[in-house]
């Protein structure tokens, strides 16, 4: 059994004037713990693919199953962390991290020691928790979507270019440790990006998407010699470029086909 099985999913737009095809024939599998970007051109149905695998939308045809069943949206099955941290401006960091726990009725004190030990964990520590959003860097408030996103413990990780907003360095150091914490709650995750290097950095797999419509054009092995290193080791490994260069290649040649 596969811990998530997407299976022949095709999906169309309709308006009242036309029908834009989205995507078409998905089909793959993702293993507990494992980590897979979806990496493509612009369009090539990325946000509509995680948008269908979180059940938020329906797709024409074909189906989704987690741990051998439909995905259940109202179970907290799915955490998200996206480009923009979606925090509550006028709640305080703790009143953000313990929200959805409460909305899902699970908050009781086992659960908020356990998400404010993750902030610890994060390195907010020394009263963050008591402040407000726009007291707090860029990168410490994606750290604490983080927190947030882990608190209610889903099954899989849904992170929609969640370091794009970054500026370079501190997006370095926060793949490192989402990675670090994903790998030790042995965390299923997908992640959408446009950085080839993010995505050779983070993941097991990269899934090479198309465009017109969506499908998978190629999946890319991650080398063993890359996998167990943090994405910063990754990136300033001698076997990099090596993997860098076929998938350039390769999304050059999807680009150069559309244009
Ligand atoms: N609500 C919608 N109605 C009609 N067409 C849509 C809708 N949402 C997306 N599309 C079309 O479906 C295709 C895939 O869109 P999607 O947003 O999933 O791509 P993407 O890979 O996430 O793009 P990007 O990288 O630019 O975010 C595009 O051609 C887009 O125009």
């Amino acid at each position: 059994m596969s811990f998530l099985k997407v299976h022949e999913i095709h999906h169309t737009y309709f308006t009242k004037a036309s029908a834009t095809t989205a995507l078409s024939n998905i089909s793959f599998t993702v293993e507990e713990g494992e980590f897979i970007s979806l990496l493509g051109p612009s369009g090539c149905g990325k946000t509509t693919l995680l948008s269908i695998i979180s059940s938020l939308l329906k797709p024409t045809e074909g189906s989704i199953l987690l741990e051998n069943k439909p995905v259940s949206t109202s179970k907290n099955e799915i955490g998200y962390m996206l480009q923009q941290d979606y925090l509550f401006p006028w709640k305080t960091i703790e009143e953000n991290i313990l929200l959805g726990l409460k909305l899902s009725k699970r908050l009781n004190s086992k659960t908020k020691t356990y998400a404010l030990n993750l902030l610890k964990q994060m390195g907010l520590n020394g009263g963050v928790e008591k402040q407000l959003p726009k007291q707090l860097s860029g990168g410490m408030r994606q750290r604490v979507a983080l927190v947030r996103t882990l608190a209610t413990e889903p099954k899989l990780l849904m992170l929609d270019e969640p370091f794009s907003a970054l500026d370079y360095q501190t997006k370095l150091k926060l793949e490192d440790l989402v990675s670090q914490t994903l790998k030790e709650f042995h965390k299923t995750a997908i992640l959408v990006t446009h950085d080839i290097g993010e995505a050779i950095a983070m993941s097991d797999r990269v899934f090479l998407m198309s465009t017109r419509p969506g499908t998978i054009h190629k999946i890319f092995e991650i080398p063993d010699v890359l996998r167990n290193l943090s994405p910063f080791e990754v990136r300033n490994h001698e076997a990099y470029p090596a993997v860098f260069q076929a998938i350039w290649k390769e999304l050059e040649s999807l680009e150069q086909q559309n244009e």
